[in-house]
């Protein structure tokens, strides 16, 4: 089983001229296993990108570290009662893939060309990327569009290549940065609805930042909420409203529920709390 564990992570960004250096991250501790999809919210400031560009390996921990791994290779785990699986996460690596907000394509290739891209420069032949690269945007309802220009594709569309690349890529885990905030509302459900479909597809480890509660909510297996100054996780939630819209694929029936509500209640005056006091400091 895959799991990733941060281990007493803080960072922080060194001043910059005249200013304090700030502490992004303070003493975070979380384990995602796989087949968990974590989602991420909070206040602006409160170190959640710092926290995916940790797990991407894009900046390295001032304390603390992360390990990364496959429980059922031999030698795992390293340490016995199941705590540090895995390697440690120095750097970026073809095991965690990142979906942007901007989906970074590269436009002088097709959709199928960028799709293959992180296999071809992997070394893999062309049939046995192309027909990887195709698996995953038939998977993303993209089959019929193999040769168009990625500039000819809607934001969704394009946010839909951006998940097919990282998916091609096979990795342990797939990190997303409001990978759905640039889009219009039905836009956005009808991607909330694919993510879903291909989590519980792939049971690929997730993790996935929002700033929109409903979203969180309905996507997420556990929820971290996380508070700013310094950056750290408040509260942690188990949900399975994911399952529910699995089962009926009606999200706005599970929006409805009562427990929804009174969960986005509670998250909203967290998190509004949160807003308050960084206004306040
Ligand atoms: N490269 C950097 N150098 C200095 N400070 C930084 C750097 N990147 C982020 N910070 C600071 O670290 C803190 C956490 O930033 P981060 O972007 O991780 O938060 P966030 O929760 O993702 O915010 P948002 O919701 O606004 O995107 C903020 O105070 C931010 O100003």
């Amino acid at each position: 089983m895959n799991r990733l564990q941060i281990h007493d992570v803080s960072v922080v960004y060194p001043a910059a001229q005249g200013g304090a250096p700030v502490t992004a991250l303070s003493d975070v501790k979380l384990t995602i296993n796989q087949g968990d999809l974590v989602v991420a919210l909070g206040a602006s400031g409160c170190g959640k990108t710092t926290l995916l560009n940790l797990i991407a390996g894009f900046i390295s921990p001032t304390d603390g570290y992360l390990t990364l791994g496959d429980s059922n290779i031999p030698g795992y785990p390293r340490v016995s009662l199941g705590r540090d699986i895995g390697d440690e996460v120095t750097g970026p690596g073809a095991d965690r893939g990142v979906v942007f907000q901007k989906h970074a394509l590269l436009p002088w290739l097709n959709v199928i060309e960028n799709t293959e891209f992180g296999l071809k420069l992997q070394g893999v032949d062309k049939e046995k990327r192309r027909a990887r690269a195709a698996e995953f945007l038939k998977l993303v309802g993209l089959e019929d569009f193999h040769n168009h220009k990625t500039y000819q594709l809607s934001g969704g569309m394009q946010q839909r290549v951006g998940i097919a690349r990282a998916l091609t890529n096979d990795p342990q885990m797939l990190l997303l940065d409001e990978p759905l905030g640039a889009l219009d509302a039905l836009t956005r459900e009808s991607l909330q609805e694919l993510l879903l479909d291909v989590w519980n597809e792939t049971n690929k480890m997730m993790f996935f930042i929002t700033h929109s509660v409903d979203e969180a909510l309905l996507l997420a297996t556990r929820l971290i909420v996380m508070s700013p100054r310094p950056g750290r996780i408040t509260h942690e939630f188990e949900l399975d409203f994911n399952r529910q819209f699995l089962q009926c694929r009606d999200a706005r029936k599970v929006k409805a529920n009562p427990e929804f509500i009174a969960m986005k209640e509670k998250v909203l005056e967290i998190i509004h709390g949160d807003e308050e006091a960084t206004e306040n400091d």
